[in-house]
């Protein structure tokens, strides 16, 4: 009987992950990684969207090999999921955004790296160099473009294979659990894209190389483009009226992103908003999402409604702060073992095969409708 393997004694789901991990962080940093913004309606939709398909298995389909092998930004992956950017890996475990590369490199998936790492960019990549996977490197813009040129350039160096420019962000969402806690960062961690800060407290100071640029519009990703040879990617839009928009800007593709309910409280859940961003984009630059995904059949439900590949932001977190590098690993392993176990049982061989009409969506009278081929482009 082909059982799944059984990885470790107390983690068997990535629910399993989260709890663990918050039985060992310090309610500030727990609240910190789990929390969003406001009444956290966007961050929990996030979640309940999944919950809202069905799958529709096809039965006598030769699964015998599943090849759960995929493209990402000219990388061969293991399976179509990555990690988000996110800030401070560095409050989860001491090996900080270096575990977190670590395990993405052992196990063939993309990484793509917060600018507020508290790891040098350069080292984070050089754990996966000539493991045939790539990075991306993340950029929230700041007020001062010295500072902003000088993370495009160590990423250029480093050989990061884009930017992921996040445009979800020109004013901080108002989280409560930070206000609530007097959130801050220990001063043993340091941010190296940021040399200036003395102290982490400077991070939300009105130095304009800290702060937040509020004033980019369309012409800036081309002025980006301009100026970088590296893939400029766009992190954050819900709407197909700005997916067509950042086509016209000349993106090289798109995350479907609401920053993991950390930003607009009340935005569309990711899942969604992919079907209309989806049906703009028309296929012309890939569509990728983040934003709640917690199993394989997330990550299958997603690729169902067009998405071309997922990532998570708060899983690798979870993990690192379980067991370090260790935990990241077995976060992969058992998002892959359910992907491929939903890909089987779906009657899908390989990451092609997986079509709209897999899915089924609840409707207004509570019953569940064959979500149909137009409905969502492919
Ligand atoms: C603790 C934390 C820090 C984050 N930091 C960043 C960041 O620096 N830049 C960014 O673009 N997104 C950041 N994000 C958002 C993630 O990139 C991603 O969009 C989100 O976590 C996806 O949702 P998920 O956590 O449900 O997978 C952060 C998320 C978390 C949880
Ligand atoms: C506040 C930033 C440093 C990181 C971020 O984008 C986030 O916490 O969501």
């Amino acid at each position: 009987m082909n059982r799944a393997p059984t990885y470790d004694k107390k983690v068997h789901c990535i629910a399993d992950l989260e709890r663990e991990a918050n039985q060992i962080l310090p309610e500030m940093v727990r609240d910190f990684f789990s929390g969003g913004s406001m009444d956290l309606l966007t961050l929990n939709d996030n979640r309940k969207a999944f919950d809202r398909y069905r799958l529709r298995p096809r039965v006598m389909v030769d699964v015998s090999s599943v090849d759960t092998t995929t493209d990402c930004l000219g990388s061969r992956v293991a399976f179509p999921l990555g990690f988000s950017p996110a800030a401070n890996h560095g409050l989860a475990h001491a090996d900080a955004e270096l575990a977190t590369s670590r395990a993405a490199a052992s196990k063939g998936v993309n990484m793509v790296l917060s600018s507020w790492s508290n790891t040098p960019s350069d080292l984070v990549a050089e754990q996966g160099r000539g493991k045939g996977i790539s990075y991306a490197h993340q950029l929230s813009a700041v007020k001062d473009q010295e500072t902003n040129l000088s993370i495009l350039r160590t990423a250029e160096k480093a050989g990061f294979k884009a930017i992921f420019l996040s445009v979800d962000c020109p004013w901080l969402g108002r989280r409560l659990n930070e206000m609530r806690n007097h959130f801050s960062l220990p001063s043993h961690l340091g941010f190296p894209n940021f040399p200036f800060i003395q102290s982490p407290g400077e991070m939300v100071s009105e130095d304009p190389r800290t702060q937040y640029a509020s004033d980019l519009v369309w012409s800036n990703v081309r002025d980006l483009k301009r100026r970088t040879k590296l893939e400029i990617w766009l992190k954050g839009i819900l709407t197909a009226e700005d997916a067509s928009l950042a086509v016209e800007a000349g993106a090289d593709g798109i995350v479907v992103s609401n920053h993991g309910g950390r930003q607009l409280d009340g935005a569309l859940s990711t899942l969604d908003a992919l079907p209309e961003v989806v049906r703009a984009v028309q296929g012309r630059i890939p569509v990728h999402l983040d934003g709640g995904i917690r199993r394989g059949s997330d990550i299958f439900k997603a690729l169902a409604l067009g998405a071309d590949h997922c990532w998570v932001g708060r899983v690798p977190l979870w993990g690192l702060a379980y067991k370090g590098e260790r935990g990241v690993r077995l976060a992969l392993d058992l998002l892959h073992d359910e992907f491929r176990t939903v890909m089987a049982l779906m009657g899908c061989a390989k990451v092609g095969d997986i079509r709209p009409e897999h899915l089924a969506r609840l409707a207004p009278d509570g019953t569940y409708r064959k979500v149909e081929l137009d409905s969502a482009k492919l």
